[in-house]
């Protein structure tokens, strides 16, 4: 369970950029459910999952992972409760390291031991085990470096890289925007079962109103730092692409000319 309360983020605060990038966000999200998040650009949805990861502290309100007050908790604090996989392929992984050790990395997120202590027989062949439940051959590549791996196949590897230290909560920050379509679908796919199988609390931020709808329990629209749409159940099912599209006009109070972006 995710609980935020109240959440307000203020960026560059007293200097002449100063910025309310999240204007008192709460949030309840129940163990297990899954959360797509849409808004237009800088309305907040980084923002909002750098807060709940860590990389940025809330200037007022309350964070809650489980029954954990995490909110003056920063990110390495977080490393065990939370993971993220993110838009750019290339981060959150490391290129130089290969497959196997970026996953026993991940698989380390929130302790203190290092790479050679958490390389053993046993933890290879189990890593090795759920790349090829990926079905993409690379258990046959699992010493080849990361930047070896193509977009796709990298954000396949960080799914996997996510769930291997047990945190309960994914945050997907427009995970699948920079690979073609048919590596898209083959990532929203595996995130689908993975997000079941391991009954993840997720965020997705997409800028795909068609994702927004197709995946997930509820969907959240934010619009200067604010939640001002939360969709679920027949409410959400009875929700069209084109409907999303036109609360982006009249929140924006213009006319989209990239609607198939939006579709997409
Ligand atoms: N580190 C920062 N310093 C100053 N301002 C920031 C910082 N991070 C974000 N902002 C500002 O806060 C607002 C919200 O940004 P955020 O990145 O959360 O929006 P977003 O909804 O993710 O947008 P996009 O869809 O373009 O990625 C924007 O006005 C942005 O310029």
């Amino acid at each position: 369970m995710i609980a935020l309360k109240d959440i307000k983020v203020v960026f560059g605060k007293g200097t002449p950029l100063q910025k309310q990038a999240l204007n008192g966000v709460s949030l309840t999200i129940e163990q297990g459910s899954f959360v797509t998040v849409i808004g237009s650009n800088g309305a907040g949805k980084s923002t909002l999952l750098g807060v709940l990861a860590g990389d940025v502290l809330a200037s007022e309100g309350q964070i809650l992972i489980g029954s954990t007050d995490v909110t003056k908790v920063a990110t390495a604090g977080r490393a065990g409760l939370v993971a993220r996989v993110f838009q750019d392929p290339l981060t959150g992984s490391c290129g130089a390291l290969s497959i196997e050790e970026n996953l026993a990395l991940a698989a380390r997120r929130g302790e203190k031991r290092g790479l050679s202590a958490a390389l053993g027989t046993k933890r290879r062949e189990h890593f090795r085990e759920r790349i090829a439940e990926l079905n993409l051959g690379l258990e046959n590549r699992m010493r080849d470096r990361m930047d070896l791996l193509s977009g796709g196949q990298r954000q396949a590897v960080s799914l996997v890289m996510a769930t291997l230290a047990g945190s309960e909560v994914l945050l997907l920050d427009e995970h699948t925007a920079a690979l073609d379509p048919g590596m898209a679908e083959f990532i929203m796919k595996l995130t689908q079962k993975i997000v079941s199988e391991r009954k993840l609390t997720t965020l997705m931020v997409t800028h795909s109103m068609r994702q927004a709808l197709d995946f997930g329990h509820r969907t959240v629209m934010l619009h200067g730092g604010e939640i001002v749409l939360d969709v679920a159940g027949d409410n959400r099912k009875n929700l069209q692409v084109e409907d999303l599209i036109d609360m982006f006009r009249k929140m924006r109070g213009e006319t989209l000319d990239d609607d198939a972006l939006l579709i997409g």
